[in-house]
Formats: C-alpha cells, structure tokens, sequence
C-alpha cells in the first residue's frame, strides 16, 4: 500500500489542491513537503517537516481533505497520522478518545459524521459542521443551527462534537439540552443536591465546546436567559465554541431578549429543511446497512414516498417492518410493511393517481412548491418540472380527467399547451438519460411496487 501511495502522491495532494482551490503559495507551503513514510493497518504515517505550530494547523485545515483525495485516487479508506521529524520513529503517540469522555461529554455514539446522510436539505449545515468541527472557534462563532422537528440537527451538533473530541481528546465538550441547562440552573439557585450556582457557572463556563440543543425553550425563561447570556460572553470572550440549536431562526424566538438575539446572530445560522425522496432514499439505505438488514427496494420505496418530513419516523418505520417481521417470524415483503404501517400511512398501492397528486410529487422531487408548478413562472427551474408534470399527467392519469381539467390544475387555460409541454419531453425522453432516470424515479414514487 505504502508505494501505492508514494505512486499517487502527487495526484492526491493535486486533488486537495483542486478540491480546495488553493493557491499556490499554499499548496507548496503546506502540501508539496508532506510525505507517507508509513502505513500500518489504515493508519498512514505522513512526515511534515514543519514545526508543531505548523503541524497543528495542517492537522486542522488539511488533514480530512488529504484522507479523501487517498479514497478517491487509490480507494484507500485511512486515518492520518502527522508527525514532525523527530517523531519519525515514534509510535501511535496520540492520546486516544474513550468512551469515557463521550460520556462525559453526553453524546450518543452513533451520531456522527459517518452516520450522516448529506442531501440537499442540510447541506450547507453539514458543511457549516465540518467548518467548525475542524476549526472551533476560529470561523463560525457560535454556529447556530434550525430546523423542523426530527431533522437531524442533534445528529450533526453531535457529530461536530465527535471530530472535536478525536482529534483533541483533552478538549473540554459538553452537550446539554436547554431543558437540561435550565433544570441545573433551578437546582442550584435552590442549592438542590448541594450544587451551587458558583459550581454551576464552572462547569458551564470552564469548557471548551458547549452545545445547547432546542436553545427555543428559553422562551420565557428570564433567568436562564440572564445565564445564558453571561455564559455566551464568558465562553466568547475566551474563544470557545458555541453550538446552539432550535425549531426556528433566533429571530422568530419569542421573549428573547435583544442583547442575546443579536449574540445568537453573530457567527452563522444554518437551517435543515425537509429531506427530497433521494435523501429519504439514502438514509433508510443507510439505516439498513448499519443494522445488517437486507430489505426489498420496493419497501423501502414504499416508506420514502409516504414518510416525508420526519426523518426520526422515517427510521422508525423501518424499525417498526423489522420488528414485526422478527415478531410474526415472517418475510419482509411490500404487503406486511403495509400492514405494519397503516397506522401511519395509508396505502398507496393501487391509489388514484390525479394531476393533484403528479403536481405535489413533481414538486416535492424539485424541491420547489405546487403552487410554483401551476403558477405562470417560466423560468427553467419551474418550466421544466411542469412539462415533465405535464408529460407525466398525459401518460398516467385517468380517463376522468380531460386534457382540459388537466390544463386548469397546471394553471393552464388551453389544453394545447398541455399538449405541446408533453410532447417536448416525449421528445427528449428518446435522447435524454437523465430525463429518462428522473421520469423512471418519479413513476415509481407516484405508484411505487
Ligand atoms: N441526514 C441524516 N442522516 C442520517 N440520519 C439522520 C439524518 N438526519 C437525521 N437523522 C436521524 O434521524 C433521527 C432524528 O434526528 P435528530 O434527533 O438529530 O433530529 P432533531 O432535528 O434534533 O430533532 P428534534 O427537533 O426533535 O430535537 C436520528 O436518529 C438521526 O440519527
């Protein structure tokens, strides 16, 4: 593996520099001297010839990226390990992150970076995490991250966590609900379990990375809200990270008082949004990898095309199949999710497809709304999903509906623009694969098995 890698090395490092779009004053400063000198099991030993300072900061910006460009160029899935001259020949010298410490810190195990499925409605957060988890308090300061209920924003804060405390094991991390934070602060106002708040304020404020998650209960909570704040400018002041997380942006916070608004806003704000079909797609996917279930496309179509904005019922409807499947000693087929489900969902099979329904299914697969798709917009991101929802109604619907009626729900008066929307992708279906993909998703969505 080591001469596989010396072989490629100045393609990787090309990769990063290209990925990363350095200049080149930072690539040949940082990159060009860095050489694999050793590979033991995934672990591959890098010589950097720079001092510690330096070390640190390669470590800090670079080494991630280094571990992609090595999958992607030789498919080599390994951890770095840097080292400076004279740690040359000295051995796994860096301290190791326990359980221990992901206890202390109360993270759960499994939400981490790797167990994150990224789609195009989290995106921009997931990077924001990457950001802060590989420089803390040097870029976004505090991060703030929102979004609806069970949309992933404790997996990333824990995820931000995880990275922090395995490339710093001595970092001080701490994650706590608001509900959490509050309940202490009572206890110790009252001198409950013999807490003080001056023993309260140490251990909120002695901290490296503090992460509040549901920051929203503040809400009329005036004296969680006079220690929070206390606790941002101490933390701020010192250059700690802050994670806050809530179900909205600080500005639609009710009763928050102005001085920590304003806080809340100075770093950045992130949002998770509802996850499209392809990211409910991948995460069930992710899911069943992990657990080692081997489950029929059909079912988990079936469950992303009807669990739309809850990804922690997403999960648990694959739960729930698995489970009674286990239960009733029975194979996991289309009919027994259904049944499994139906508290939950009502079956799709065999239902009536409507333009009402192509229109919403469009939408949602194009991330924009069905008012957007029979509204008089033309430009491409709406003109091209109404042709295709066009395309799709001629093809699918019932004779009950006219090419008229069809006509009215696109927001259409005459029927020969129906016609002429159909017949252009019909057109480009013949020479078109990715139309030809993305039709192929969409009929399975509107009629999935
Ligand atoms: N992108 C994702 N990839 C994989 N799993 C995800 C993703 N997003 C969420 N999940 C999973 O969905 C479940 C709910 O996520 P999480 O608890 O982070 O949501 P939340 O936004 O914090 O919810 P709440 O508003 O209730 O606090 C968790 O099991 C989490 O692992």
């Amino acid at each position: 593996m080591l001469e596989q890698l010396k072989e490629n090395w100045e393609k990787i490092l090309d990769n990063v520099k290209e990925d990363q779009d350095l200049s080149d004053v930072s690539f040949n400063t940082w990159l060009v001297p860095l050489k694999p000198v050793s590979v033991e099991g995934n672990v591959v030993t890098i010589l950097c010839p720079v001092n510690s300072i330096g070390l640190e900061y390669i470590d800090k910006k670079y080494k991630i990226f280094i571990q992609v460009a090595i999958e992607e160029v030789i498919g080599f899935k390994c951890e770095l390990h840097l080292v400076i001259p004279e740690e040359k020949a000295k051995k796994a010298p860096k301290k190791k992150v326990v359980d221990a410490d992901i206890i202390k810190a109360n993270l759960n195990p499994r939400y981490t970076f790797d167990t994150f499925v990224v789609g195009s409605n989290n995106k921009m957060a997931h990077a924001a995490s990457l950001a802060v988890a590989e420089s803390p308090a040097e870029i976004y300061n505090p991060l703030f991250i929102y979004g609806g209920v069970g949309l992933g924003k404790t997996h990333l804060m824990h995820s931000i966590a995880h990275f922090i405390l395995k490339n710093n094991p001595d970092a001080k991390v701490l994650y706590v609900t608001c509900e959490t934070f509050t309940n202490e602060l009572i206890d110790a106002i009252r001198n409950k379990n013999n807490i003080t708040t001056t023993e309260f304020r140490e251990k909120y404020r002695n901290i490296d990375v503090l992460l509040i998650d549901d920051i929203q209960f503040i809400m009329n909570k005036e004296s969680t809200q006079e220690e929070i704040f206390h606790t941002f400018n101490a933390l701020y002041e010192a250059k700690k990270q802050i994670i806050l997380s809530s179900d909205r942006p600080p500005k639609d916070i009710e009763t928050l008082e102005e001085r920590l608004r304003s806080r809340f806003e100075w770093g950045l704000t992130v949002d998770i949004g509802s996850p499209d079909y392809e990211t409910r797609m991948a995460i069930l996917r992710k899911k069943e990898d992990m657990e080692g279930y081997n489950i029929d496309d059909a079912v988990i179509r079936y469950i992303a095309t009807n669990i739309k904005s809850n990804i922690r019922e997403l999960e648990g409807a694959l739960t729930k199949i698995v489970a009674s499947a286990r239960l009733t000693n029975s194979e996991i087929t289309l009919e027994m999710a259904e049944e499994a489900l139906k508290d939950h969902i009502s079956p799709t099979q065999g239902r009536e497809i409507t333009p009402q329904l192509i229109i919403d299914v469009v939408a949602d697969h194009f991330n924009i709304s069905p008012e957007d798709i029979s509204s008089a917009n033309r430009s491409r991101s709406i003109a091209y999903p109404r042709q295709i929802a066009m395309y799709l109604c001629c093809d699918m619907v019932g004779k009950d509906y006219s090419l008229q009626m069809i006509a009215k729900y696109l927001g259409k008066n005459d029927h020969t623009t129906v016609i002429h929307g159909r017949n252009k992708i019909a057109k480009e279906l013949s020479t078109d694969e990715n139309l030809q993909y993305t039709v192929n998703i969409l009929k399975n969505k509107l009629n999935p098995g």
